[in-house]
């Protein structure tokens, strides 16, 4: 389950494999109802209009209600301000229905984006973005309350494919705080060798070619081509990118940073896009906002039973 495979690489069916994890997820929160009487909250926050971050939004508010969890929706106007938001985030820190908080990224420009990531309270903070989840995902021996959600299913998705890290040299492309540091950060957990190139790297090519892991995530259509690929390799490909394509309805397609029809001929194993990291992502979403409301429930002074 979960790949296909005619010529060349494994291709990694990331929306089958998040199905079942939401069957897996679906059946945990029908059991903590049953014993319970209560189901996982998860409150996700949008300010503003953007296209993009609705149809996001929306995907995470539906997959939500389908797996039975409660899902609790602030749409906030563009012009929001920063006191707003943060009210708003106070509210849903203190509702005892509420176990994990998302406030899609990015805010508006008149918004301090860390100060309202710093005041979710880090045991609903199901993104993992706040500094103190972070700092412990990069210390040894440390266990962050939540790990990010496209990270873990990067990972996820090497796990289930039974796709070996331990002792493997990994080549993370891009070093964002949402995708590429806390990637790399969770490879070097696994025991891999990480290397972490960027915009300043010199030569991107030769290194992305000695990895037997690679993980796209630098927001550029299919800059990882072919001849980047070490044969045989697992490549994830975390891009997700608009382009021009006038025979679409739409006027335009998404693909990954990995050219995937030359990469598939040489690497062992590819996610694609659509269909690979996208949907693990709001698997892994689900499943930390699960296990906050597990903790939650597992609390005595926890009294809303
Ligand atoms: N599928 C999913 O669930 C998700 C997909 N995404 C997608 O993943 C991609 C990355 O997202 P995000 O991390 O937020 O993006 P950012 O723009 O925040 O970061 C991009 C990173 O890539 C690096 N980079 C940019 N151009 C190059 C280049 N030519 N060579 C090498 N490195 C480069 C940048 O380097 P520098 O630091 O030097 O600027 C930066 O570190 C996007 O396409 C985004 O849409 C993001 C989140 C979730
Ligand atoms: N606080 C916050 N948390 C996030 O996790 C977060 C965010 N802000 N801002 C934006 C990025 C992006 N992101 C995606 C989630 C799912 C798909 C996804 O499911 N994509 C589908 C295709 C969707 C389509 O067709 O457009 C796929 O790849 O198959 C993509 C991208 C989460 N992000
Ligand atoms: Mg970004």
């Amino acid at each position: 389950m979960g790949s296909s495979s005619c010529e060349g690489a494994v291709v990694i069916d990331g929306k089958a494999i998040a199905n079942s994890i939401h069957q897996e997820i679906a059946q945990e929160v029908s059991y903590l109802w049953n014993n319970y009487g209560r189901v996982p909250g998860l409150a996700v926050v949008i300010v503003g209009d953007r296209k993009d971050s609705q149809t996001y939004v929306r995907m995470k508010r539906k997959a939500c209600t389908e797996v039975g969890m409660k899902s609790i929706s602030v749409d906030l106007p563009g012009d929001a301000s920063e006191e707003t938001i943060l009210d708003h985030v106070m509210e849903l820190n203190a509702d005892p229905e509420v176990h994990g908080i998302l406030v899609q990224l990015p805010l508006p420009k008149h918004v301090n984006e860390e100060r309202i990531l710093n005041a979710i309270s880090i045991e609903k903070d199901v993104d993992g973005f706040h500094p103190l989840n972070i700092g412990k995902l990069c210390m040894k021996g440390r266990e962050p309350l939540f790990v990010p959600c496209t990270p873990k299913g990067c990972i996820e998705l090497l796990l289930r494919m039974e796709i070996p890290i331990k002792g493997k040299r990994a080549v993370v492309v891009g070093r964002s705080n949402i995708v590429g540091l806390p990637v790399a950060m969770l490879l070097n957990k696994y025991d891999a060798t990480v290397s972490i190139v960027h915009s300043s790297t010199t030569d991107c090519k030769s290194l992305v070619k000695e990895a037997d892991i690679v993980i796209a995530a630098a927001g550029q259509a299919e800059m990882v081509k072919g001849d980047w690929i070490k044969p045989g390799a697992a490549v994830i490909d975390v891009g997700t990118n608009y382009v021009k394509d006038p025979t679409k309805k739409s006027g335009q397609r998404l693909v990954g940073d990995v050219d995937f029809t030359e990469a598939k001929k040489v690497a062992g194993w590819i996610t694609p896009v659509p269909g690979g990291v996208g949907p693990m992502t709001i698997a892994m979403l689900l499943k930390n906002t699960l296990e906050g409301a597990k903790r939650a429930f597992s609390q005595p002074e926890d009294s809303n039973a």
